[in-house]
């Protein structure tokens, strides 16, 4: 005999209880396992020096300062031909600031804590998502809805507890930058927006820090060292003027291969490492593009540092921080980035769409075939919002658009391209009732139906 609708939704609300306490438990577990790994650790230094026991011209002096587990944990590293104990020891007294713990601060991190930095610190103001664990290696189901630096920072700790790890839940910007950069030695752009790689690059130039940044979108990956060394430009040497808004694309639109960004990041560690040890030949001066779609990796090289830089020039007009939000008309976070291109009563909201829904209407969801096979509304047909612009629906909704009594509804992910749809065919048939709705489906998933899945 099968369960009863409503106790079904009973056990499924007791499992879903039982599962997030579950979740806080293993969280608190992982803040005990790392307060007690830490008075381990205290106490292993109050004991150093001390012989346990052992007579006192027994005891083994520490080789070149590396200690027992640091030559046991780092061997395959020190018997590398050119580093060894010289450049392991300039790791531990080296620091690193990652900016940004996603798709690259995560794999980034996790090799410079493993390799043995010394002091890392990790910035980022987000909360995990599980939309983030494709990629963001460092995160789990266990840490969803937990600081991004927090579920990295446990991590980290059980992969080396010897590394010391500081935590900025916040947004870098211009108001906080230079304070927290200059307790860094080497700076690594892990972020996925332009008006945070403008500010890191002039924030790195003014406090004279080498900048290693990478990108990744899509099966694409960049990835270069800005202003390191005599010659080598800053990111403002080449690119002196943002890029339009609306010719900016990130993970959250245009998606990523997660293993894309684990080559980047891993190669930014390996960038960062050799900027600390000097050893090897770094990427500043020359651009490295992986195109993960066909295994192609180019090296491309860059111009010199530009004379007439605004910032890393002899003369630079930039001295401090500016407004990079405005300096570039956008968003550094991924907050209040809806489009405000019709007015309200040019919208609706999905709880009037719903109210319509048995009246006879046309719903166009204007999102590409692909993420349209991924999830739609009911009864929704899909014309991805370049054919709308292309005047596509003319010929395909030439019934519907004869009936001007019919209302055509237009819907996207989240409500920006079905305002430029709907903006488009009202201008062709400003007789016909066309609406879009406000918030697309991540509004209905969080008014209306949350088992509906959003990406
Ligand atoms: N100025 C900033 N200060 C601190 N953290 C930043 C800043 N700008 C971006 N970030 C962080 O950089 C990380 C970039 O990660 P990633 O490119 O993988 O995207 P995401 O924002 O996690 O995910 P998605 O774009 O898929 O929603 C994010 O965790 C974001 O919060
Ligand atoms: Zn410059």
């Amino acid at each position: 005999m099968s369960t009863a609708p409503e106790n079904q939704v009973d056990e499924l609300a007791t499992l879903r209880e039982e599962i997030e306490t579950l979740r806080q438990n293993l969280v608190d577990k992982n803040r005990q396992l790392q307060d007690l790994q830490a008075a381990q650790r205290a106490t292993a230094a109050a004991n150093n020096g001390a012989n346990n026991g052992v007579p006192a011209n027994f005891s083994t002096p520490h080789v070149n300062d590396l200690t027992k587990d640091e030559i046991e944990r780092y061997s395959r590293q020190l018997i590398l031909p050119g580093f060894g104990v010289t450049a392991q020891t300039k790791l531990r007294n080296s620091s690193f600031l990652i900016v940004g713990m996603g798709g690259l601060g995560c794999p980034s991190s996790q090799y410079l804590v493993a390799a043995g930095s010394g002091r890392i610190g990790l910035v980022d103001y987000d909360l995990v998502d599980r939309s983030n664990l494709h990629r963001q290696t460092l995160h789990t189901e266990c840490t969803i809805g937990l600081p991004k630096v927090e579920s990295a920072k446990s991590a980290l700790l059980q992969i080396n507890p010897n590394c010391e790890i500081i935590t900025y839940k916040t947004l870098l910007n211009s108001g906080n930058a230079l304070e927290i950069i200059k307790q860094y030695d080497v700076i690594l752009d892990c972020t996925d927006n332009v008006v945070t790689r403008y500010m890191l690059n002039d924030a790195c130039v003014l406090q004279h820090k080498p900048l290693v940044s990478g990108s990744a979108l899509q099966f694409d990956g960049q990835l270069t060292v800005y202003h390191y060394g005599e010659i080598c430009p800053c990111y403002r040497c080449l690119f002196p003027v943002p890029p339009p808004p609306q010719a900016v694309t990130n993970c959250g639109d245009g998606g990523v291969m997660g293993a894309i960004t684990g080559v980047i990041g891993s190669m930014q560690a390996l960038e960062a490492i050799k900027v600390a040890t000097g050893v090897g030949e770094t990427l500043a001066g020359r651009l490295l593009i992986f195109d993960g779609a066909n295994g192609i990796f180019r090296n491309i090289k860059l111009r010199g540092r530009r004379s007439d830089c605004k910032v890393c020039s002899t003369n630079p007009m930039i001295t401090q921080l500016i407004d990079y939000e405005f300096f570039c008309s956008m968003h550094a976070s991924d907050d209040n980035q809806a489009l405000q291109l019709l007015s309200p009563e040019e919208r609706i909201d999905v709880r009037q769409y719903i109210d319509m829904r048995s009246e006879p209407h046309l719903l166009i969801d204007v999102r590409p075939p692909n993420e349209f096979e991924i999830c739609r509304l009911p009864s929704s047909v899909n014309m991805p919002l370049k054919d709308v612009l292309d005047n596509k629906f003319v010929e395909e909704f030439q019934n519907e658009l004869d009936d001007k009594k019919l209302p055509i509804i237009l819907v996207c992910r989240r409500g920006n391209d079905s305002q430029i749809a709907a903006q488009h065919m009202c201008n062709k048939y400003p007789s016909h009732t066309i609406r879009d709705i406000v918030g697309g489906l991540y509004a209905w998933h969080y008014q209306i139906d949350n088992e509906f899945p959003i990406y």
